[in-house]
């Protein structure tokens, strides 16, 4: 038979048991609405009012409507490819692999789920381990209609007589497809080392590394729903979290959870961990050095210990007729007692009102006056005069009112010492210097660190907060419980800051973590400070296991080694990965006036639109990203963006349009990674434009 006529006699082979597969779910649905009317009937018939009383009688109506409504869910959001394996065994025996776990009425099952342990050898069988598999075939399918398939001979020796093999291999199929604006899930695909990873042991800390496109992202987010279907209950118990480096970034890897059937997980961006906070700006990059640095946790502490910018001088008041006074010395011998008490300074005003009446009294005792202690001490405390003096001495601040103080230059010069230089005090100054920008990412952390150090404000004061900072509601809240998550993801994690690693880890003190990076792509320039800082928040005694990807699928070949030639002088062979696909196009570096930039650009921007199916990425320096938007405002094209070095970490696009590469390097305080980033984010095509005739 050909090859042709056998692809399309086992698509209709594999169709005719898809179709017993939704004919199953159909009737399963039909079973989950039953169950949840029935439950609903519980719930609201009148009759039933007086059995629902019961405790007993409610709970099985909560776990009737739950559990078929989570059904109902989970079968809506597998429905689009939902077989999309087969083994079959040295035995004869046939499996089919899915999104999901289905079985017909007798039990016997028609699909196993991916995650399951049975599975696993869809992923891990090879031709040099086997593991008792002849015939691995991946489906394709649209919607319930099965349009390819593709299969890996793995035991030719056992191959029966008759069993047909056609394909040219599912993972490059899968690897040249265009792709959207959104990563898709590699359920069918998954590859051994990558497998590995996904199922590891859930305790502790698991660290995932490997160059760009060897799928790190990828592998982490169906390690969540790998550990949410192998453990439910301790995982989705507190939550699972997965924190990646910017908005863009949620926002690309947003539909992969819930497209497996995981709708719960948090993901985060690093400018969005602390509640009530979005940020998406970004400081310069010796700004966010600064602010990321360890130094910075001392500098917050002592800004706290000073008195608030408007804080009055003296205290007086008068008591039967004596004035009594505290100066500024005595005030500031009352404030560093109640600090010494070490409470949060948000929750210590009761102290410092009580120690101020003590200060009064000793003054007054001080002068002989014959007063009875107690009297003064509850006459003074009750006045309206003393109670104004107090909220004024002793403010209840949030972390954003805290923050802005940081803005005053000789407020910050004195809480640092002598660790930020004069250059490093006036970019920080200026970097607050505007009080409606809101703040950046790098600030985040340093309100999360004035968070803790302030304490809670006293209930009464969290509705004028919540007043005063309108999208405290809006953003995603979590509220006092941030320390509870079960499972926290942290992507590009060579990029945190020793400050991002602190924040982060007030959220993990109870988790086992994920942890995934490629050193080689670190923007962070401090990396031992940045290494001790992590070890601290994921806990210096967790168990740790570590997993090497070492295949890049993303780039092609051509791509890639242009790519590795920028960053040899800073990594060593084993940290660059190996690209698997050719295209047969090398990245195309075109030369140009750097008057001609907007033309060069919109020109390769667009025959880069006409030529390829799916996305196009041009990436700049941040110094030059407003203008490249401007030059491309005419060539609007939903499947176009323009990000500068950073924002484009972790995205992919079919085809980039890379603007003056040199830029990129001397802008980024790590030198070439940066750089080896932005050249690693197309799949096809590459076009480089650079003034320097030398590039690379
Ligand atoms: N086994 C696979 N099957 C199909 N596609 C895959 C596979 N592994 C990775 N990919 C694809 O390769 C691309 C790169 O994956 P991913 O973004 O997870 O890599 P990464 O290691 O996180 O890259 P970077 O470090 O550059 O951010 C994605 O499009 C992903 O879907």
């Amino acid at each position: 038979m050909s090859q042709t006529s056998d692809r399309q006699s086992e698509i209709a082979v594999e169709q005719a048991h898809v179709d017993v597969v939704y004919t199953r779910v159909d009737e399963m649905r039909v079973e989950a609405e039953a169950m949840r009317r029935r439950g609903d009937q519980l719930a609201h018939g009148a009759r039933n009012e007086a059995i629902f009383e019961q405790a007993a009688m409610l709970f099985e109506r909560d776990v009737m409507v739950r559990h078929a409504t989570q059904i109902l869910r989970t079968l809506d959001a597998e429905h689009e490819g939902l077989v999309f394996g087969r083994l079959d065994d040295t035995d004869g025996e046939t499996m089919y692999v899915g999104r999901l776990g289905i079985r017909d009425v007798n039990f016997d099952n028609l699909v196993t789920d991916w995650r399951a342990p049975a599975a696993a050898a869809f992923y891990q069988a090879t031709a040099e381990q086997p593991m008792n598999v002849v015939r691995r075939r991946v489906i394709r399918s649209t919607g319930q209609s099965v349009v390819d398939i593709d299969d890996d001979l793995l035991a030719p020796e056992k191959r029966p007589d008759g069993m047909a093999v056609v394909g040219e291999g599912a993972l490059m199929a899968s690897l040249t497809r265009a792709r959207g604006d959104r990563m898709r899930d590699i359920v069918a695909t998954i590859q051994r080392e990558q497998d590995e990873a996904i199922r590891a042991p859930w305790k502790g800390v698991t660290e995932i590394t490997g160059g760009p496109g060897t799928g790190k992202t990828a592998v982490a987010l169906h390690r969540v729903a790998y550990l949410l279907y192998r453990d439910r209950r301790r995982m989705g118990g507190a939550g699972v979290l997965v924190i990646g480096p910017s908005p863009a970034f949620t926002s690309y890897i947003s539909r992969v959870l819930p497209s497996m059937g995981e709708d719960t997980v948090e993901l985060r961006s690093l400018g969005e961990v602390l509640d009530g906070v979005q940020a998406a700006g970004v400081d310069s990059a010796d700004v966010t050095r600064v602010k990321g640095s360890l130094r910075m946790r001392r500098i917050l502490k002592r800004v706290l210990r000073e008195p608030p910018p408007d804080a009055p001088t003296e205290l007086r008041i008068t008591f039967k007729g004596e004035v009594l006074k505290l100066d500024a010395q005595d005030l500031a011998k009352v404030r560093r007692a109640v600090q010494g008490l070490n409470r949060p300074p948000n929750q210590s005003r009761v102290d410092a009102a009580e120690a101020l009446l003590e200060a009064l009294w000793r003054k007054a005792d001080s002068y002989e006056l014959g007063f009875d202690r107690h009297e003064l001490i509850t006459d003074l405390g009750e006045r309206i005069d003393f109670h104004r003096f107090v909220v004024v001495w002793w403010p209840i601040l949030t972390e954003q009112e805290a923050l802005r103080l940081l803005a005053d230059r000789d407020r910050l010069r004195r809480a640092a010492g002598r660790s930020l230089s004069p250059a490093e005090l006036d970019a920080l100054v200026a970097s607050w210097a505007d009080p409606s920008a809101g703040p950046t990412v790098a600030d985040v952390a340093l309100l999360d660190e004035l968070r803790v150090l302030l304490g809670p404000p006293p209930k009464r004061h969290r509705r004028r907060i919540r007043a005063e900072n309108p999208n405290w509601s809006t953003a995603p809240r979590r509220g006092e419980h941030y320390d509870e998550y079960s499972h926290i993801v942290v992507d590009e994690a060579q990029d945190l800051s020793p400050m991002q690693w602190r924040m982060i880890g007030r959220r993990g003190k109870y988790a086992s973590w994920t942890v995934v990076g490629d050193p080689v792509q670190s923007s962070w320039p401090d990396p031992a400070e940045a290494e001790q800082a992590r070890v601290s928040a994921v806990g210096p005694r967790a168990q740790r296991r570590h997993f090497q990807l070492r295949t890049n699928y993303r780039n092609s070949a051509e791509i890639f080694e242009l790519a590795a030639q920028v960053v040899t002088d800073v990594s060593t062979p084993d940290q660059l990965p190996h690209a698997v696909r050719s295209t047969g196009v090398k990245p195309s570096v075109r030369v140009i006036d750097p008057t001609e930039l907007a033309d060069a650009l919109r020109f390769a921007s667009r025959q880069l639109l006409d030529e390829m199916d799916g996305t196009v990425g041009v990436i700049t320096s941040a110094g030059r990203l407003a203008s490249a938007r401007s030059m491309l405002a005419e060539v609007a094209d939903d499947r176009l963006s323009v990000v500068d070095g950073i924002e484009a970490k972790g995205l992919e696009y079919d085809a980039v349009v890379l603007v003056e590469p040199t830029e990129l390097v001397t802008e980024s305080t790590t030198g070439p990674r940066t750089l080896y980033v932005a050249l690693t984010r197309a799949t096809q095509r590459l076009t480089v434009l650079t003034s320097d005739p030398e590039w690379p």
